[in-house]
């Protein structure tokens, strides 16, 4: 038996990002595929592969004419601490001052005030966003984004699994990077309501992050010039007392009806 919150079902809960959860209620239900938990608590099938999401766009022709699937609420991958941080997060949704942002396998749908970049028809079943792209349960990127009212703040809490290692039983530092470009672009798209680019990113890795660990991306706008944001962020544990990596961004607003600037010389 594993604990894993009682949360609505993904494809019930409705796509506007104002909706604030319930907060979950521990209920024990069986492990699924043979679920065990392993070291640091993510849920792992016996023989060491996680379980398998769930699917709900498959067909290129059904693709996302579903409902698609929030990914941003508990799994049977979470550890018991991300699931203790993920409510007490939740808790500060209840007034208003904090939102969590809906997440899914693909698109940046998650601000519906933010007009996306169009760079062409989304067709296929094969890009995924980046940090949705493992089906299993825990192995990746377990994560959800809170974003404050000022637009100005946001946090990722976040649990990075077994497939981001880099060395032994520490996480790649490419994937905390990616933890920290999200949590800042999540930032800057609060703070542009256009769609952005990373232009600088300018990571000090302080201390080995271990695989498994649960951790916070803390991003703020520092500053707003023209189309420049410029914006800070730390990735601490959940306590804050232990700073993993602190990091500094810049990103340009970009408009939204036309593709990136191609590549320079
Ligand atoms: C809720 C979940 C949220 C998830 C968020 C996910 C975020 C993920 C974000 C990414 O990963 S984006 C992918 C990685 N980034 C790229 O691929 C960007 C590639 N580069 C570009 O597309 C362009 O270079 C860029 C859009 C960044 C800028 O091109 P522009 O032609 O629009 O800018 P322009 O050259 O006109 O410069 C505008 C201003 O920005 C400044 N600038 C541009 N690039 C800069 C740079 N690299 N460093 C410093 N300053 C820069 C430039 O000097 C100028 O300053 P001033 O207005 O003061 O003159």
């Amino acid at each position: 038996m594993i604990q894993i919150p009682n949360v609505p079902d993904g494809d019930n809960i409705p796509q506007l990002c104002h909706q604030t959860l319930v907060v979950p209620t521990a209920v024990l239900v069986p492990a699924p595929h043979g679920a065990t938990a392993a070291p640091h608590g993510i849920a792992m099938t016996i023989g060491g592969v996680p379980p398998p999401r769930p699917h709900c766009c498959v067909s290129p022709q059904a693709l996302c004419s579903v409902s698609p699937q929030d990914l941003a609420v508990p799994n049977a991958g979470w550890s018991v601490a991300m699931r203790e941080q993920f409510q007490h997060l939740l808790r500060r949704t209840a007034d208003g001052s904090w939102r969590r942002i809906p997440s899914y396998r693909r698109g940046l749908d998650y601000l519906p005030e933010v007009v996306q970049m169009v760079v062409g028809p989304v067709t296929g079943p094969g890009p995924r966003h980046f940090l949705r792209n493992l089906d299993a349960e825990g192995a990746g990127f377990e994560y959800a984004i809170f974003l404050h009212s000022s637009g100005h703040h946001a946090q990722c809490l976040c649990q990075l699994g077994p497939y981001l290692e880099g060395h032994h039983g520490f996480a790649h530092g490419g994937a905390i990077a990616t933890l920290i470009d999200t949590t800042v672009g999540a930032c800057a798209l609060a703070v542009a309501k256009t769609s952005v680019m990373t232009a600088k990113l300018n990571i000090s890795y302080l201390v080995p992050m271990p695989v498994g660990a649960v951790v916070v991306a803390d991003s703020r706008m520092e500053r707003h010039e023209g189309r420049k944001i410029f914006l800070s962020c730390r990735v601490h544990d959940t306590k804050g007392d232990t700073l993993y990596a602190e990091a500094t961004a810049l990103f340009i607003q970009v408009e939204n009806t036309k593709p990136p600037p191609a590549a320079r010389p």
